[in-house]
């Protein structure tokens, strides 16, 4: 049966920017990809492998309907193959086979992928175009939006990156089903930040769903997965190189970049998240913002989407000292997103080492309170 067909248009600076289409298959790949006017152009589908194997031709396929040049080159999985030296191997492709600056790149994957074909392609001849085909829960309502691209640099998270915006963005839910439930509950981890940051009666309908949506019901996957898309692309409209309100998309990442970079990417980015969401809720509890019932029902929350909130074999002191490597200081200060309440978050540049230890101790299990 033919599946309905929902387009979301990102504008920057009040002007049309691209279109994220949110489709349940992928029969309107080459049509979209069409109106990018790419006839006679080459698209090189950098694909992580997974990805790549499992539906790398169905993309090829619908792509070869809009040029009859479609090459398919694949990286390995994983956050410890994003990486400069990945880069350096697809540059050394894409000069190989001849592209040009009027060619294009389509990252086929996760956020591993996305990030690192986006990075691609905004230093490759000084910028080429790019188009996102996210493949994961967390890729498809939060990395694939907003041009953030970049790698990770001596295992600190993102350190080097661009601001590239993408040209389309082509999310097919039913890829999902392929996914392995962990990842899955990683997306759950920036999909809950979404509701926390921006949304509060969406955090409730999640929780309240949390079964139907774990079992991938399709009927709440698509409307959840669009109510995410409408927060981020809100946020990254209104500020697209993160001058301001875009910090708040880092609410759990200032702790989470930590612990994720101290485990040696052996946690997913959204568990990572999830820790992080903890703590910052603990230190918004502690600053008498939310109530402990609060505290209590946002951890509870990630907790029965499979998500953890505490890790252990660290020692608080260098998990203070990884959050201060982040890239999160400014002038000294680290910015650090808090909640006023559920669905309504702020950056606070006012945290004491003190404070932040106290939130590390809490994650690590070391104190009750
Ligand atoms: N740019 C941004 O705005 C932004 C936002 C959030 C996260 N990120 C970044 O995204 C990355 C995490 O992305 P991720 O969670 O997608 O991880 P990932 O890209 O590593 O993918 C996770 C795993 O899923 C596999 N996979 C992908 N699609 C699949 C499918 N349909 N079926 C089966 N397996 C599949 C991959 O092979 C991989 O093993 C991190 O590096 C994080 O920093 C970036
Ligand atoms: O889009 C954004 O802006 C985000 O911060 C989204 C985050 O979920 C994402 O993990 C991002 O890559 C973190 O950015 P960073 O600049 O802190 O590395
Ligand atoms: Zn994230």
């Amino acid at each position: 049966m033919e599946q309905k067909m929902r387009v979301l248009p990102v504008r920057k600076d009040g002007s049309f920017c691209y279109n994220i289409i949110l489709k349940p298959d992928f029969t309107e790949l080459g049509e979209q990809v069409k109106t990018l006017g790419l006839e006679g152009r080459k698209l090189c589908i950098v694909a992580d492998e997974k990805a790549g194997e499992l539906y790398g031709e169905a993309v090829r396929e619908e792509l070869l309907k809009a040029t009859a040049s479609v090459d398919l080159y694949t990286i390995p999985s994983g956050e410890e193959y994003k990486t400069l030296d990945t880069v350096r191997q697809v540059y050394t492709y894409l000069i190989e086979k001849h592209y040009d600056r009027k060619d294009m790149l389509v990252a086929l994957g996760g956020g591993v992928t996305g990030d690192l074909t986006g990075f691609t392609a905004a230093t490759y001849l000084r910028g080429v175009g790019f188009i996102q085909i996210p493949t994961t829960l967390l890729s498809q309502v939060d990395s694939s939006i907003g041009g953030k691209t970049g790698v990770d640099f001596d295992c600190y998270k993102n350190m080097v990156g661009a601001f590239h915006m993408p040209r389309l963005v082509y999310i097919n839910p039913a890829v999902l089903k392929t996914l392995p439930e962990r990842q899955f509950a990683s997306g759950m981890g920036e999909i809950l930040k979404h509701g926390l940051i921006k949304n509060g009666e969406y955090f409730r309908w999640l929780l309240e769903n949390q079964r139907a949506i774990r079992e991938q019901d399709m009927d709440m996957l698509l409307p959840m997965i669009e109510e995410s898309c409408k927060v981020k692309r809100a946020v990254v409209e209104q500020d697209p190189t993160e001058q301001g309100e875009r910090a708040l998309l880092n609410f759990g990442h200032t702790v989470g970049h930590a612990v994720e970079k101290l485990k040696n990417f052996n946690l997913s980015h959204g568990e990572c998240v999830a820790i992080g969401t903890a703590a910052a809720s603990y230190l918004s509890w502690k600053r008498g913002l939310i109530s402990e019932k609060d505290l209590v029902y946002i951890c509870e929350g990630l907790k029965e989407f499979g998500l953890p909130v505490r890790t252990d074999g660290l020692s608080a002191e260098e998990v203070l000292k990884a959050t201060k490597s982040d890239k999160k200081m400014d002038a000294g200060s680290i910015k650090f997103v808090l909640l006023y309440r559920i669905g309504d978050a702020f950056v606070d540049r006012t945290l004491t080492d003190g404070e932040l230890l106290d939130a590390i101790h809490w994650i690590l299990g070391e104190s009750l309170y």
